[in-house]
């Protein structure tokens, strides 16, 4: 069920780097429970935007609360505690070459530190990320001994999703998560998230470009355009949005407000 207060707030968020403003008075509530989509061109600050969201970066000014604490005020070490609560699936699913993929998807639990949970035992890790890669539509037995490489990119996803799931976070992160995938798989990814973030109870952000995956994981969207969020609204209104950058954007139009730059 969705709840009524946010898991996230920003407020006037800012961030440059010398005279490139990369984001401008961000202001944004993800409510718990909820999905919240960011879509906009290349180099409108989305990545910045996770970055600064993750504590990976700083911003010149304005703050991220998570639970109500302002994230660049914990010590260190509760600001890594916080980071290692999170789950992420990354663009190009990031897994680790040399580790099977049930240690893959076991890593946080084999690795981390969580707070008020106990390390677990190999053979514990291993039965539970069997479960999740069941749960990502993967048969454990037939792939939990493999390596990365040895599977398509499609399952390397899967695995991915898997991992960023693995330990049950209350918040997960989804760096393009169709990114590289066909319009069929890049569906039945989006399908997994929604029913494994809904399993879940997380609270998560999305950063794509794919506007059918914003649709089909997003409650929330909005868009960045050159470090401002210039719309936000429902998802089942994204496509409808009378907003001109929107309008252009989302429906991938030549003419319109937006001028590509060619030469970057
Ligand atoms: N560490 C950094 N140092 C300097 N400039 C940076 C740094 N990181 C990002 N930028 C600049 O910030 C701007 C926004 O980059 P960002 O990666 O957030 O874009 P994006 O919206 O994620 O783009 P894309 O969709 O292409 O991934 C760009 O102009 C980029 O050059």
């Amino acid at each position: 069920m969705t709840k009524t207060y946010p898991k996230i707030r920003i407020r006037n968020l800012s961030k440059s780097f010398g005279s490139n403003h990369v984001l401008r008075n961000i202001n944004m509530d993800v409510m718990e429970g909820t999905s919240f989509v960011i879509i906009g061109g290349s180099g409108s600050g989305k990545s910045v935007l996770l970055r600064c969201i993750l504590g990976l970066m700083t911003p010149d000014s304005g703050t991220i609360e998570i639970d109500g604490k302002n994230i660049f005020e914990l010590p260190y070490s509760e600001q890594a505690e916080k980071l290692q609560e999170m789950g992420m699936l990354f663009q190009n699913s990031a897994l680790f070459d040399s580790l099977p993929i049930w240690e893959n998807v076991a890593f946080a639990l084999l690795n981390g530190h969580r707070k008020n949970q106990p390390r677990i035992s190999r053979a514990r890790a291993r039965e539970r990320a069997n479960r999740v890669l069941e749960l990502v539509g993967l048969d454990a037995d037939n792939i939990g001994d493999l390596y990365p490489s040895e599977l398509s990119g499609g399952m390397q996803k899967r695995v991915g999703l898997a991992r960023a799931i693995a330990s049950k976070p209350e918040i997960i992160f989804f760096d393009e998560p169709t990114t590289g995938l066909d319009p069929i798989m890049g569906a039945i990814i989006d399908n997994l998230i929604v029913d494994c973030v809904k399993k879940l109870g997380s609270t998560t952000i999305a950063i794509t470009h794919d506007m059918a995956s914003a649709q089909r994981i997003g409650d929330q969207v909005a868009m960045l355009y050159k470090g401002e969020l210039i719309w936000q609204g429902e998802a089942g209104e994204l496509m409808q949005s009378e907003n001109p950058y929107v309008h252009q954007f989302t429906h991938g139009l030549y003419a319109g407000p937006i001028k590509m730059e060619m030469k970057v």
